[in-house]
């Protein structure tokens, strides 16, 4: 079997503006890990995803995907090969649900080429995934942000890539849909790189967390490595205890401050 790592980091950095923003970054990723990108506002989550689709390209150090410099990458192939659910962007919003995940197809599609009927199965199985096959027909534009947010995780099933990268993909969504998503991109069996702020919901679905502090990478292990109570207390600078989830095998966080104020 194949053990190269999908994704390389090796002593990456990252500056903007003669701000380091990512220093020397080293890990690497297997495929089918789901990784969950773990840290405080500005610690550099972000940064690091957009390293991965070429936005930002590092001040030193080396990307590897696939065994093969990232660099190498065109844009249409990486866009083949690796999806991104993010934060909601404009120029969706004046198209019906079909349309937007019908998106997920053009990476693999030549122009002239249109919708075939199993296209058209597809983007039903995918809405039916995140629990909107009734929203077909309607326009993007008029649905709840957590809604709209899993219209781009169905875009993202569409696009079958061999990589998902979530930004904050729980954010606008209510309790039942944050464990579902995370159980549909878990249930999808490729590598997940996903920046999540609740540590509970890392905890719960991540194989393996990446905590990043100040552009740093602090720590990286399995939930029972990196969620410690020192470790937390310092990087998010908040009173924290753990204890275990009684739901799964996993560690339970709490933070907060005893006397409620
Ligand atoms: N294009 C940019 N220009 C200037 N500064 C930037 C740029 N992109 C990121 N930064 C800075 O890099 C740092 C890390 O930002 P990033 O968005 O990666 O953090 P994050 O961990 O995703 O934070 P959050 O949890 O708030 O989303 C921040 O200080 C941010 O201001």
């Amino acid at each position: 079997m194949d053990q190269t790592p999908v994704i390389e980091f090796q002593h990456v950095q990252l500056h903007i503006d003669q701000q380091q923003i990512l220093m020397a970054l080293t890990f690497a990723i297997q495929a089918g890990q789901f990784v969950g990108l773990l840290g405080p506002n500005g610690a550099g989550k972000t940064s690091l995803l957009r390293l991965l689709q070429k936005e930002y390209q590092p001040s030193s150090g080396q990307i590897k995907f696939q065994g093969q410099p990232l660099s190498r990458f065109g844009q249409a192939e990486l866009a083949a090969k690796v999806a991104l659910v993010s934060q909601l962007s404009g120029p969706l919003f004046d198209l019906t649900v079909a349309d937007v995940v019908l998106m997920g197809l053009i990476p693999h599609k030549a122009l002239w080429q249109t919708n075939t009927e199993q296209d058209l199965q597809q983007l039903k199985q995918s809405l039916e995934l995140v629990g909107l096959a009734d929203k077909e027909r309607h326009s993007f534009a008029h649905l709840s942000g957590g809604e709209q947010q899993r219209v781009l995780l169905a875009r993202a099933v569409m696009q079958k890539p061999l990589l998902l990268l979530l930004d904050e993909p729980t954010n606008h969504l209510d309790l039942y849909y944050q464990h579902q998503v995370l159980r549909i991109a878990r249930a999808l069996q490729i590598t997940v790189i996903a920046s999540i702020h609740d540590l509970n919901l890392a905890s719960r679905y991540c194989d393996r967390l990446l905590l990043l502090s100040k552009g740093q990478l602090v720590a990286d292990g399995t939930a029972e490595q990196v969620l410690t109570q020192n470790l937390l207390t310092e990087v998010f600078r908040i009173p924290c205890l753990i204890d275990q989830n009684p739901f799964g095998d996993c560690p339970r966080v709490s933070f907060g401050y005893k006397d409620n104020v």
